[in-house]
């Protein structure tokens, strides 16, 4: 098993959001995360990476640790395609860039600073990035936006390939990637019943 989220709820800036949520993937499964805007996708994905605590429930992760890719890119502006894709390799005790940089259609972009790159470019390069994680389990955000289609279907490849090889992704996206191995999974019914703020308000985007 790769993830096994047992009733759990989840809380974003105090307030209540989900509660009662399970799931399970394993080798080669993948979940797309549906519902509408401020469901909290994003919040379940969060708290999945570890960057928040949960409330309450159970999580099972792959001891290794997940690879998660967020709206922020978090890439080096002064560093080159290559080099952002070494640096992270490095991190992550990888070594090989070519691979990743051939999935996302980045080898003539190689020696170009990722502070020059177009939006979807960017995009591109952060997702090749989870290729030198060699961690099995991603998590993604949104991870489509910005790129074009024929990028899409580059990424789309990208996870099938991944699946094949044993991984396993839980993807929020409100657009159809084509997985034919994808199941969804509807947020709503977990809505919690009583959104109430709590204990530990704060205002992320300012911290
Ligand atoms: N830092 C924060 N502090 C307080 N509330 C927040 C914070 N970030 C998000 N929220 C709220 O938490 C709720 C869930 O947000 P979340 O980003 O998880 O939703 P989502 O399902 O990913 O939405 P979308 O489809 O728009 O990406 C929303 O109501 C949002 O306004």
């Amino acid at each position: 098993m790769m993830l096994r989220l047992e009733d759990l709820s989840v809380a974003r800036g105090g307030l209540r959001l989900l509660d009662g949520v399970g799931l399970a993937l394993g080798p080669g499964g993948a979940v797309v995360l549906r519902g509408p805007n401020g469901i909290g996708k994003t919040t379940l994905l969060r708290t999945v990476a570890g960057l928040q605590p949960t409330i309450s429930g159970r999580m099972h992760l792959p001891p290794e640790g997940v690879a998660y890719a967020g709206h922020a890119d978090g890439l080096k502006a002064t560093l080159t395609v290559a080099e952002n894709l070494g640096f992270w390799a490095r991190i992550y005790g990888q070594t090989e860039i070519a691979p990743a940089l051939a999935a996302m259609n980045l080898e003539t972009l190689a020696d170009r600073p990722a502070q020059n790159l177009s939006a979807g470019q960017k995009r591109r390069l952060g997702l090749a990035r989870l290729l030198v994680t060699g961690r099995r389990l991603w998590l993604l955000d949104e991870p489509t936006v910005s790129l074009d289609q024929a990028s899409v279907a580059l990424f789309a490849t990208l996870i099938r390939d991944h699946l094949a090889q044993g991984g396993a992704a839980l993807i929020a996206t409100h657009i159809d990637l084509g997985l034919a191995e994808a199941k969804d999974l509807d947020l709503t019914p977990f809505r919690a019943k009583l959104r109430e703020p709590g204990q530990g308000d704060f205002d992320e985007a300012f911290a």
